[in-house]
């Protein structure tokens, strides 16, 4: 999995990469320069666009000077450079990009106040002001530059970062952000670009390699990571010569009351598409004909028989989607807490335990627990940012012993050490009721057949997303059925 770095370690990656590859800073800011234009060629082909770089002092200044260049040698003739001086400093690998722009007669607009901005006609603006360097809120003229951008309603490309967008940290409601349409990120996507505050900021981004050293990144002592489809590849088994139904798990899961029983359905349909050897379904009596009409293959048990004796032929037990929050379905919740056996807890569960915080300390360890963000709050008390809500999800995954799927358009995956995974498959298209109640059926399926929790969660989340995306290639919508649909064609695909 790619290991995903704060500035500081970044930094680091940069100056190894120039000590151990010889090459020089300026030479490294060539490279990315490079990269970018490569993947703005892709968003902007037409040659003849106009193009308004804004450039800063730092190195993303340094940076933009030397997109003009690249540009211009690469065919696009409406290039215009614009110096945003608010800084009184430097750096050297800007000042040699300035005199390769002079040098060529390259025309250069100084911006030296923030009224100083013109009345900009370009299409397209890069912006290159301010990247990762980025110490403090905006303010002053900078903050008047961005407003003034910000209302040209152009479209911008931004070169590694927003100006003004924290690479780290707590994101503050009210920040103000120069807004990009596409950021161009070098080598390694900044770990705020996967909270929901970022849309103030960016409406999407791509990676471009720029040769820093990998192994030194990959060995970076990272709490952050990202999983890809490769990432999964060695990790999902196929399905073994003489194998047989008890091979690949029995899970039990505990779901739906009368009104909810579309839920447990949903969960259950979903953990035998990903291939449980057997699944169990515990749901009210009433839900019988529905089971036996609509799935077949999955059996049936009384809510009666949820006791040690019963349940102990599990290989994984999930509880929770249209479960009820009422007495009985409470008492439900303590006796499969009593079982003393890791569980996969979803919905109505998390409800439960947020309304009875006591019941978290009889989870077992290497549960797993998949709480939406207001879920997750009730849980754990409420987050001002996603940054703070993810430090308490790692504390508690580390406190409680257990696997935590923080879910949102980029779920994150906390693991039993507080490590965090985050899986980018997934899109708007799957917005609707039941996606849920299908992830928890997934986790509970892998976790059936032998994966650990973290495996499983990882596994199933990247799983439930990829197949909607795939889904997503022909449709607009996608429903919790077709995606169950979809899961098992999806999970061939991963298998090598
Ligand atoms: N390894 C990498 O990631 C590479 C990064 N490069 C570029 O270098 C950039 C980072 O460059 P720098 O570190 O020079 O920093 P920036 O260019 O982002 O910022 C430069 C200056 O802005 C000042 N500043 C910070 N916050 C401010 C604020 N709120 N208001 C006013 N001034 C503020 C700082 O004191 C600094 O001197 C990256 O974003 C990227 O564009 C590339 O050139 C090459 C490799």
């Amino acid at each position: 999995m790619k290991n995903l770095l704060n500035q500081k370690q970044m930094r680091s990656a940069d100056a190894f990469t120039i000590k151990n590859k010889e090459i020089l800073s300026v030479d490294l800011m060539e490279s990315a320069s490079r990269a970018f234009v490569k993947a703005f060629l892709q968003e902007v082909p037409e040659k003849a666009t106009s193009i308004a770089i804004l450039c800063g002092k730092g190195n993303n200044g340094g940076d933009g000077l030397a997109i003009a260049r690249i540009l211009k040698d690469s065919g696009y003739s409406g290039v215009s450079v614009y110096l945003v001086n608010f800084s009184a400093k430097e750096t050297e690998e800007y000042t040699i990009n300035l005199k390769r722009l002079e040098d060529l007669w390259f025309p250069l607009t100084a911006v030296n106040t923030a009224a100083d901005l013109p009345d900009l006609k370009e299409k397209v603006i890069i912006d290159a002001i301010l990247g990762s360097g980025l110490n403090a809120v905006l303010e002053g003229p900078y903050l008047q530059l961005v407003e003034s951008v910000n209302a040209l309603n152009r479209q911008v490309i931004a070169v590694d970062v927003p100006t003004g967008f924290p690479a780290e940290g707590p994101l503050k409601k009210e920040g103000v952000y120069l807004k990009a349409d596409l950021v161009i990120c070098f080598q390694r996507p900044k770990i705020n670009f996967f909270f929901p505050e970022s849309v103030q900021a960016l409406k999407r981004f791509t990676v471009v390699p720029i040769g820093l050293d990998e192994e030194f990144i990959q060995n970076c002592d990272s709490p952050y990571r990202l999983i890809e489809g490769p990432d999964l590849t060695g990790l999902v088994k196929p399905r073994a010569p003489f194998s047989h139904k008890g091979t690949y798990g029995h899970a039990l899961i505990v779901a739906g009351q009368q009104q909810t029983m579309g839920a447990a359905l949903l969960s259950a349909h979903a953990c035998l598409h990903a291939g449980a050897g057997l699944t169990t379904l515990s749901i009210p009596e009433s839900g019988l004909t529905a089971l036996n009409t609509r799935l077949p293959e999955v059996m049936y048990l009384d809510r009666a028989d949820l006791i040690p004796e019963k349940t102990n032929k599990f290989s994984a037990i999930a509880a929770g989607p249209g479960l009820g929050t009422a007495e009985g379905s409470i008492a439900i919740l303590q006796g499969l807490l009593k079982l003393k056996v890791p569980l996969i807890l979803d919905a109505d569960a998390l409800n439960m335990m947020g309304d009875k915080p006591e019941l978290l300390k009889q989870l077992s360890s290497g549960s797993v627990l998949t709480p939406h963000m207001k879920e997750f709050d009730h849980l754990f008390g409420d987050h001002d940012s996603w940054w703070e809500r993810l430090e308490t999800a790692r504390e508690k995954a580390l406190e409680l012993g257990c696997v935590i799927v923080l879910k949102n358009q980029y779920t994150f995956i906390i693991d039993l050490t507080g490590k965090v995974t985050v899986n980018t498959t997934g899109n708007a298209g799957m917005a609707q009721g039941g996606m849920g109640d299908v992830l928890t059926g997934l986790i509970a399926s892998f976790a059936a057949q032998g994966y650990t929790a973290n495996e499983a969660a990882c596994i199933a989340c990247y799983l439930h997303g990829k197949a909607g995306d795939e889904l997503a290639e022909t449709q607009v919508s996608i429903s919790a059925s077709d995606l169950t649909g979809r899961v098992s064609k999806t999970l061939k695909g991963l298998i090598k």
